[in-house]
């Protein structure tokens, strides 16, 4: 049983899978993937490189993160230029970890975290979509806080994203986070029960 998990930005998706593999789920994370790809050495790195100049290198020749943020979350052809050298190496990787682990064991849950579900037009890939869900104001308020950033930065961020509410019209299961931790605890323990894993 695979089940793709999406949401948007600092919605909780990672803290939501976690609770699916605390209850024994297996997890595909495609911002692993995202990273793996950025190492030094990769052929996307490469490719970016090419594209956005060295100035998104640190002086070890890592991928600046924050820099390449910055260059393309406020400019959205750059972003598009960026998906287009990332996206199909990420695809390739997710379906062969979500294929090679079906093979192990089909009875068990899978679950697949991809922020851009939707936006990249993954959904046939998926039986059912999970979406994790908060309002706006609380995606705001958590992304400035975890990553630092100003109320405009934030706000570009949450911009280069389809809006949080059509995702979860698309949704065949909505876990809502707003409220505290243990609130969301209960509604994967009450998902688990109904996808008849206890
Ligand atoms: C631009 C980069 C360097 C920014 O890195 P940074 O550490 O600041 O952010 P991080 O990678 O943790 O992403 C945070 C969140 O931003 C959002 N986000 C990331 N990339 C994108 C994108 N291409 N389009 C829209 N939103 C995005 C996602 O919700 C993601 O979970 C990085 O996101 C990147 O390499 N993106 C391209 C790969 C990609 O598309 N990743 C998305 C996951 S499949
Ligand atoms: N129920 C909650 N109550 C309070 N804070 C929370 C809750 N769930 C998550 N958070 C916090 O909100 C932030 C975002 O959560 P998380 O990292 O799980 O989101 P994400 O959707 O995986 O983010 P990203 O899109 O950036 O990958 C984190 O700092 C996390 O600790």
């Amino acid at each position: 049983m695979i089940i793709g998990l999406t949401g948007g930005i600092a919605s909780g998706k990672s803290t939501v899978s976690a609770l699916f593999v605390s209850k024994g789920a297996r997890l595909v994370d495609a911002d692993v993937i995202a990273r793996e790809v950025m190492l030094p050495g990769h052929e996307v790195l490469a490719a970016a490189v090419k594209q956005f100049g060295s100035e998104i290198l640190s002086p070890d020749g890592t991928l600046n993160r924050g820099k390449l943020g910055d260059i393309v979350f406020q400019d959205p052809a750059a972003l598009q230029a960026l998906n287009n050298l990332t996206h199909p190496a990420i695809r390739r990787e997710i379906k062969e970890r979500m294929n090679s682990m079906e093979e192990e064991d089909p009875k068990k849950l899978t679950i697949v975290d991809i922020p851009l579900l939707f936006e990249s037009g993954l959904e046939n890939m998926f039986h059912e979509i999970l979406v994790v869900y908060v309002p706006r104001e609380v995606q705001i308020a958590r992304l400035m806080e975890r990553n630092g950033l100003s109320l405009e930065q934030a706000e570009a961020r949450l911009n280069a994203q389809m809006d949080i509410e059509a995702k979860r019209n698309k949704a065949d299961y909505i876990i809502d986070n707003s409220g505290e931790l243990a609130h969301t605890e209960q509604q994967v323990a009450v998902l688990w029960d109904r996808l008849g894993l206890s």
